[in-house]
C-alpha cells in the first residue's frame, strides 16, 4: 500500500489526501490541528491512540439469525491498541517491535492513515509513503507501467515528474520485462519491487515499512535496505515493522516495544531488542 499526505494532517482527514496533491495543503493548513510554529515540530504525533476492532462470532446470515433468536451475542470488541502515545522527530528511525498480534501493523496503519483511531489522535507532518501491504494500492487490471503512473500520482508526483523518473523506477525494480503486463499476473515479490521503487523515487518525508521487504529475494532486500539507509542519511523519518531483530536494531536508533497493544518500552533499539529477546 502506498499512501500520501502533506503538511500536518489528522488521521481522520488523511484518507482524503490519498487523492489530493500539494496544492491543497494551504487549505488544509487552515483547518487541521497544528503545533506552534516556534516549537520543534515532530513528524509524527500519536496521542492516546486507541483502535478497537469488532469481532464477529457467526459465519452466515443463518447463524446470525439463530444467535439473535437465542439472544446470544454475535459480535464482541477487541482493543488492538490502548492509549498509545509517542512522538517521532524529523530524521528519526524507529522500529516498532513486539510479538505477533501486539499491534505493530495496526499502529503503522494509523500513522499512514489507512486506519482511523477510535480514540486519541494521530498527526503527521510532511509527505508519507507507506509500504504496508504487498500489492495494495495496485489496480490488478492495469499494467505495471499504468500502476507506476497511478501510484506516483497518488504520492503527489506530476506527469512530467513521473515521465522523468519512469526509467529509474523501472530500472530499480528490475522487472522491465514485465512492465506492460497486467499486475494481476505479478508475484508478491514483483509487487514489492514496483511499489518500493515508486515510493523511493518520490520526495517523501516519512517512510513507513511493514514486513513487506521479506517477500523480496535476498539481493533485492539488501538493495532496499541500502536505499532505506540512504533516505535516512538524507534526513527522512523512518518507521519500520519487522521481526528481523538484527536488521532493525542495525537500521533504527529507536525501538518502541508493544505488548498487547500497549507501549511497554520506548528507547534505544538495542535495549528494545534485548527486552524482546528475554
Ligand atoms: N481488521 C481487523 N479486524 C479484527 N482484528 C484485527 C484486525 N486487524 C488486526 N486485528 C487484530 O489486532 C491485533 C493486532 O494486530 P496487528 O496486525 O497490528 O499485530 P502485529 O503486531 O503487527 O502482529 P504480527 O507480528 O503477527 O504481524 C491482532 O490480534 C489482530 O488479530
Amino acid at each position: 500500500m502506498i499512501c500520501f499526505s502533506t503538511d500536518w494532517s489528522h488521521s481522520a482527514s488523511r484518507s482524503r489526501f490519498l487523492l489530493s496533491a500539494n496544492s491543497y495543503s494551504d487549505v488544509w493548513r487552515a483547518v487541521l490541528p497544528r503545533i506552534s510554529d516556534t516549537a520543534v515540530k515532530p513528524r509524527i504525533i500519536v496521542e492516546n491512540a486507541r483502535k478497537t476492532f469488532k469481532l464477529r462470532h457467526t459465519h452466515s446470515l443463518k447463524e446470525t439469525f439463530i444467535a439473535l433468536i437465542r439472544k446470544k451475542t454475535t459480535t464482541s470488541t477487541f482493543d488492538a491498541l490502548h492509549d498509545v502515545t509517542l512522538s517521532i522527530s524529523p530524521g528519526e528511525s524507529v522500529a516498532l517491535l513486539g510479538l505477533n498480534g501486539s499491534g505493530k501493523s495496526t499502529l503503522l496503519k494509523l500513522i499512514s492513515g489507512v486506519l482511523q483511531p477510535d480514540g486519541g489522535k494521530v498527526l503527521t507532518r510532511g509527505r508519507v509513503a507507506g509500504l504496508i501491504e504487498v500489492g495494495a494500492g495496485f489496480h490488478p487490471d492495469l499494467s505495471g507501467r499504468e500502476n507506476v503512473y497511478l501510484n506516483a500520482a497518488i504520492l503527489g508526483m506530476g506527469k512530467d515528474e513521473i515521465d522523468a523518473r519512469f526509467d529509474d523506477i523501472v530500472e530499480f525494480s528490475e522487472i522491465s520485462e514485465f512492465i506492460d503486463t497486467e499486475v494481476k499476473h505479478y508475484s508478491s515479490g514483483m509487487f514489492l519491487r514496483l511499489a518500493f521503487s515508486v515510493a523511493i523515487h518520490t520526495e517523501v518525508d516519512i517512510l513507513l515499512v511493514d514486513e513487506v521487504l521479506s517477500v523480496g529475494d535476498e539481493p533485492f532486500q539488501r538493495k532496499c535496505l541500502a536505499r532505506i539507509r540512504e533516505l535516512h542519511d538524507q534526513g527522512k523519518t523512518l518507521v519500520v515493522v519487522s521481526h528481523d531483530l538484527n536488521m532493525v536494531s542495525d537500521l533504527c536508533e529507536r525501538g518502541v516495544l508493544l505488548n498487547k497493544g500497549r507501549v511497554v518500552f520506548d528507547g534505544d533499539s538495542h535495549s528494545a531488542v534485548e527486552l524482546m529477546r528475554r
